[in-house]
């Protein structure tokens, strides 16, 4: 049994805007284990979003490597990308902003079914039927358009569509940043249920420290494109090492006072 299902090693990543370099990431190294969360938190430009559209093969990376399901996931194209690519799902902030807003929902969730094969044809409808009542929406929800929904929902459909082809690694960039405290609730418990049904391992990035806490199992931050500290959720939480972390724990007052 392999207890690695992610590994990043020394992940660098570089943007030059007219005559100024950036690195967006700075030999970034993390792993996660299989059914593990590990959130990835970090103030805004500390390089998330940019390991997760390199995990995601949206962008290449500058040097390192990654191994995914005990591939070199960096050397995959072709057929045998888009093969893999079903095992690892991302779900960002804003839905519309990835969906055709025009499309129903039956459609969006169709689509992953159709494209990677996961049911035969007959049974696509019962299949979307059950990803819509996991994650709590109405079957008859198939035939509504995506843009009839509210942001709660778009997200109960953005998550039933990244679970259709039975990943290992669900990416959650910014997820619920974007919605009301009570909505983001729901939706987190909704993840938790799912992890712990199903056995997905997650990468939960968030700049929100208090809502990377309340679902991850480990923690890494990030600042100025390095991880510059890792450990247990509650451990780092109470007891923040760097100034990073520490700065990230003040910023949520509730956190700072609590030692959870
Ligand atoms: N396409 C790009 N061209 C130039 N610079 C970029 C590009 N993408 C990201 N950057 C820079 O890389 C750094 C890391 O950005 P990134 O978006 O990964 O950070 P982030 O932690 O996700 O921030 P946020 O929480 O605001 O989304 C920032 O300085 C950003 O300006």
């Amino acid at each position: 049994m392999n207890d690695v299902l992610l590994s990043v090693e020394n992940l660098s990543k570089g943007f030059s805007s007219g005559a100024r370099q950036v690195a967006a990431l700075d030999n970034v190294s993390l792993t996660i284990a299989p059914g593990e969360t590990l959130g990835l938190v970090g103030a805004s430009g500390s390089g998330k979003s940019t390991l997760s559209r390199i995990l995601l093969r949206l962008l290449s990376a500058d040097a390192g490597s990654i191994r995914f399901e005990g591939v070199d996931w960096l050397a995959l194209n072709g057929a045998s990308l888009r093969r893999r690519r079903a095992r690892m799902q991302i779900v960002f902030q804003d839905p519309l902003a990835v969906f055709n807003p025009l499309a129903s929902v039956g459609a969006v969730l169709d689509d992953p079914l159709r494209i990677h094969g996961v049911v035969a044809k007959d049974r696509r409808p019962g299949e979307i039927a059950m990803l819509l009542e996991r994650v709590g929406l109405p079957a008859d929800y198939a035939g509504r358009p995506v843009r009839a929904l509210s942001g709660g929902q778009r997200q109960r459909v953005a998550i039933a569509r990244a679970i259709a082809t039975r990943p290992s690694l669900l990416v959650l960039d910014e997820a619920v940043s974007a919605l009301d405290v009570t909505v983001r609730g729901r939706i987190l418990e909704l993840l938790v249920d799912l992890q712990k049904e199903q056995g997905i391992a997650c990468l939960f990035i968030s700049h929100d420290l208090a809502v990377v806490r309340a679902v991850s199992h480990r923690i890494a931050v990030m600042d100025g494109g390095r991880i510059v500290e890792t450990g247990p959720a509650a451990a780092l939480v109470a007891a923040p090492q760097s100034d990073a972390a520490r700065a990230l724990v003040a910023a949520v007052p509730r956190l700072a006072t609590d030692p959870c």
